[in-house]
């Protein structure tokens, strides 16, 4: 297992910039996401990991060796793509052995190696079946044998289970999850998908246009978000443009416009904040920050909207002109309706200062 360290790594094609000054450490065993939206340069910073693509600037290490200028099949990595990339009329055993014979392995341990990796991935039983007899998940499985069969130093995953429905894309996730820390091979995915980055990942690097927005864990990101795009692309929040008040005693009151006010503490500055009376700051309120009743923050509006969402009651408050989203967890007790007034609060440390 090894780690990756990725050295001021920029990736150019023609005028534009895919991948823009990149300062990466991938710690060995470690399960790192890159998540951002369709075009914010993930694949292309995994491609250079793979060595299908060479850095325009920037050295790739893997541990102390040098890979940036690398070929691919020297580095020992294993790689599964969203399309699988399978041998279709070929069987289970002989798609996951593909890797092995390349590497010129004896029959018996090509057989050992392969019905081991196979066990591993929950396909014990089909060995001989061809893989269009497979289902998507099943194929799925032996696309991640078949990286994982040869040991790589590095598993690279490209949006493996976008192609599969939701409830089996679930199901993988916890398969992926668990044949990755068993194995504890160092793992670097790639989504879009926010729910799976945060349910799957050690820590996650959250990209936009080729640059680096937040890297972090998962609870790191959701609750510390350092900026707007982090704090509106990870989950829902409500984005408020406030100014500051004052600040006393680690309390920042900030109000706006429409006459509102709220108070928050200095601690959930995002880093290398600093702000003065008068300044404009953004202000993120997760839906589940608000608690019933008055109490710090008092919100008392009109319901314009509910959702009800089984576990939750989503209530759209207008108040002073400002619509909030909060978020109660259903416990059967009686909903209001739209129209009626509603009181919460926001409890002071569910409040975080933004400045970009
Ligand atoms: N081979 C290439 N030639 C020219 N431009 C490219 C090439 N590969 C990527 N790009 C550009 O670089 C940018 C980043 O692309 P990249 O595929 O890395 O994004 P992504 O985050 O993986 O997106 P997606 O989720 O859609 O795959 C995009 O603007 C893309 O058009």
């Amino acid at each position: 297992m090894k780690a990756v360290h990725i050295n001021d790594v920029s990736k150019k094609f023609g005028d534009i910039v895919s991948v823009k000054d990149l300062e990466l450490d991938i710690k060995s065993g470690e399960f790192f996401t890159f998540l951002g939206p369709s075009g914010c340069g993930k694949t292309t910073t995994l491609r250079m990991i793979a060595g299908f693509y060479y850095p325009s600037k920037g050295k790739i290490y893997f541990d102390n060796q040098d890979v940036t200028t690398l070929q691919p099949n020297k580095r020992n990595i294993g790689m599964v793509f969203q399309n699988y990339a399978l041998f279709p009329h070929m069987t289970v055993n002989e798609n996951i052995a593909f890797g092995l014979e390349i590497r010129k392995y004896d029959k018996k341990t090509i057989k050992e190696k392969v019905d081991r990796i196979r066990e591993l991935v929950h396909l014990g039983p089909y060995g001989t079946r061809k893989i269009n007899e497979l289902s998507g998940g099943q194929q799925q499985r032996v696309a991640l044998a078949r990286a994982l069969v040869i040991e790589p130093d590095i598993l690279l995953l490209d949006e493996p289970l976008s192609n599969l429905d939701a409830k089996l894309r679930e199901e993988t996730r916890i398969e992926i999850k668990r044949i990755q820390s068993e194995l504890g091979v160092t793992t670097i995915y790639v989504t879009h998908d926010q729910t799976e980055a945060m349910a799957m990942s050690d820590r996650i690097m959250v990209m936009e246009h080729g640059v680096v927005k937040q890297i972090g864990t998962p609870q790191e990101i959701y609750h510390r978000p350092n900026n707007r795009f982090v704090a509106t692309f990870i989950g829902e929040t409500n984005l408020l443009t406030m100014k500051v008040q004052s600040i006393e005693d680690n309390i920042i009151t900030v109000t706006n416009d429409n006459g509102l006010v709220l108070q928050g503490l200095t601690e959930n500055l995002a880093p290398g904040l600093q702000v003065s009376n008068g300044d404009e700051v953004f202000i993120s309120i997760r839906p589940e920050a608000f608690e019933n009743g008055p109490g710090e923050n008092t919100v008392t509006g009109i319901v314009e909207l509910i959702e009800f969402t089984g576990v939750s009651v989503n209530y759209f408050i207008k108040w002073n002109d400002t619509t909030l989203k909060a978020m109660i967890i259903s416990r059967g007790t009686a909903i209001l309706q739209a129209g009626d007034m509603i009181e919460l609060h926001i409890p002071k440390q569910n409040i975080y200062f933004l400045g970009e």
